[in-house]
């Protein structure tokens, strides 16, 4: 694929406090694969997926960052230009939600005020840990105005729909113009084309 054969083009940025499964969620959408004996992310990682919805190729560059403070620093520095932040936490760890607020002052601090911003409960093929209820979660996405998913990088639980839907989304905001506009150029290393047809559903 030539690198202006798509008709869009996002970045993606997730975020989240260590351990909650960031890097187990990109590799599972872009490669299909949960990987066992997975380290620590160190400072930035990144992965690009193509996938077409409605006809239109959309080429996803997703940005997996440490979770440990003493990245924060640099991680901070690939807000700014993210279309939409995926804010991760870990059901079965109460500590991982406490955090969110202070993720969400980081959110307010560094990225654009254009970012759309999804709240992920990751490892809910762990039910009997679960340590923050659902409605909960729902309660506060709410009142923060963001969407909000539960998924399983273990299972492959939503993990597409979370993706796929923030594309459908991103896109008709893209149509609207409401975008930040200034998409990263795009980089080697094209993951799997797939296809998707339904779109934005994440009430
Ligand atoms: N049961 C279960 N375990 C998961 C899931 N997702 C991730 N894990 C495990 O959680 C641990 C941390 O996963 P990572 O993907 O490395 O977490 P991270 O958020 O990228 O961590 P940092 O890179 O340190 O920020 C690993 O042992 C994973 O195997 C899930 O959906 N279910």
């Amino acid at each position: 694929m030539s690198m202006e054969d798509y008709d869009f083009l996002f970045k993606i940025v997730l975020i989240g406090n260590a351990g909650v499964g960031k890097t187990c969620l990109v590799r599972r959408f872009t490669q299909g694969l949960f990987p066992p004996g997975q380290g620590a992310t160190i400072g930035v990682d990144f992965m690009i997926k193509t996938v077409e919805i409605n006809g239109e190729k959309v080429k996803l560059q997703i940005w997996d960052t440490a979770g440990q403070e003493r990245f924060r620093s640099i991680t901070q520095s690939y807000y700014r230009s993210a279309n939409a932040l995926i804010l991760t936490y870990d059901i079965t760890c109460e500590e991982s939600f406490r955090c969110l607020p202070e993720w969400l002052r980081e959110i307010e601090q560094y990225a654009s005020n254009k970012v759309i911003t999804v709240l992920v409960g990751n490892k809910i093929d762990l039910a009997e840990r679960r340590e923050v209820s659902q409605q909960r979660a729902e309660e506060f996405s709410e009142a923060q105005d963001m969407y909000y998913l539960e998924t399983s990088a273990k299972e492959s639980d939503n993990v597409e729909k979370l993706f796929l839907d923030l594309a459908c989304r991103l896109i008709s905001e893209a149509r609207q113009n409401t975008l930040v506009n200034n998409v990263a150029s795009p980089l080697p290393g094209e993951g799997k084309s797939i296809s998707y047809l339904t779109c934005c559903n994440f009430n």
